[in-house]
């Protein structure tokens, strides 16, 4: 069993006195790429917000890299190697695309500089980031602004990266691009991640394993060969 990854352990948390995620448990070893399906509702973007420390863990543990993250500050886990992409990205419209991929580098340091080196990734993944370097965020379409989401969180060279239904309403060109970059990312890069995502046939391209979260907790899991075979088990606790 891997101990230096992503380890969930029976975790409990929820919004004032509502519980959501009750007796969670799950694992992203090292390297591994995990997805998350789930019906609306079912917990799955506050599964992200109680691992990055913005709901408390009520009960049960919860470690990366062996440290135990709820002793950790939400701000100081970007220095642990974790990067999050959140729906609705969160982007600051009225700076620049360049600006806005600067401020993923200053994420993990703990001195405020910025490694311009560290901007490559994202100009490669998407060169036409590069090419409009100098427009505000603000000015790029929804897909384009996703694209810049994921380069900033990229840039940060995380080794955990949380992504939030990155495809959502997104148009299916941008939709394979960015399927594309992730699958090269995630290879090369070692990264591993946690995808929350309802396309289905993205996700068994783009992970290892799948796990269905259903009531806060998990109930199944598929490995992606096993998914691409047969979607219908899945698709049932979707409501697809
Ligand atoms: N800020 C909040 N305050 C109170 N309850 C919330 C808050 N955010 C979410 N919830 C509730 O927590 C439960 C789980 O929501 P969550 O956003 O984690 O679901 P989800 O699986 O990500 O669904 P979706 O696909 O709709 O985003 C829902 O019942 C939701 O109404």
């Amino acid at each position: 069993m891997p101990n230096r990854g992503l380890i969930i352990t029976n975790i409990a948390s929820g919004y004032g006195d509502g519980t959501v995620l009750s007796a969670l448990s799950l694992i992203c070893a090292p390297g591994e790429r995990l997805g998350v399906i789930g019906r609306n509702g079912a917990g799955k973007t506050t599964l992200l917000r109680t691992i990055l420390g913005l709901l408390p863990v009520r009960s049960g543990t919860l470690r990366y890299l062996e440290q135990d993250l709820t002793t950790v500050k939400t701000h100081e886990i970007a220095r642990l190697g974790i990067a999050y992409v959140p729906q609705g990205r969160q982007l600051f419209p009225d700076f620049t695309v360049a600006q806005n991929l600067f401020l993923g580098t200053y994420a993990p340091l703990r001195q405020r500089h910025r490694i311009e080196g560290h901007l490559d990734i994202a100009y490669e993944s998407f060169p036409w980031l590069y090419e409009r370097r100098d427009d505000r965020a603000g000015g790029l379409s929804g897909g384009q602004q996703q694209q810049l989401a994921i380069a900033r969180a990229m840039v940060s060279r995380p080794s955990l990266l949380l992504l939030d239904e990155p495809l959502e309403g997104i148009q299916p060109s941008i939709v394979e691009e960015i399927s594309r970059v992730l699958k090269i990312y995630g290879t090369q890069a070692a990264t591993s991640m946690l995808i929350i995502e309802q396309n289905l046939n993205i996700l068994t391209e783009l992970c290892d394993r799948i796990l269905l979260i259903e009531s806060g907790e998990i109930i199944n899991e598929f490995n992606a060969s096993q998914l691409k075979e047969d979607k219908s088990s899945a698709e049932y606790y979707m409501n697809i």
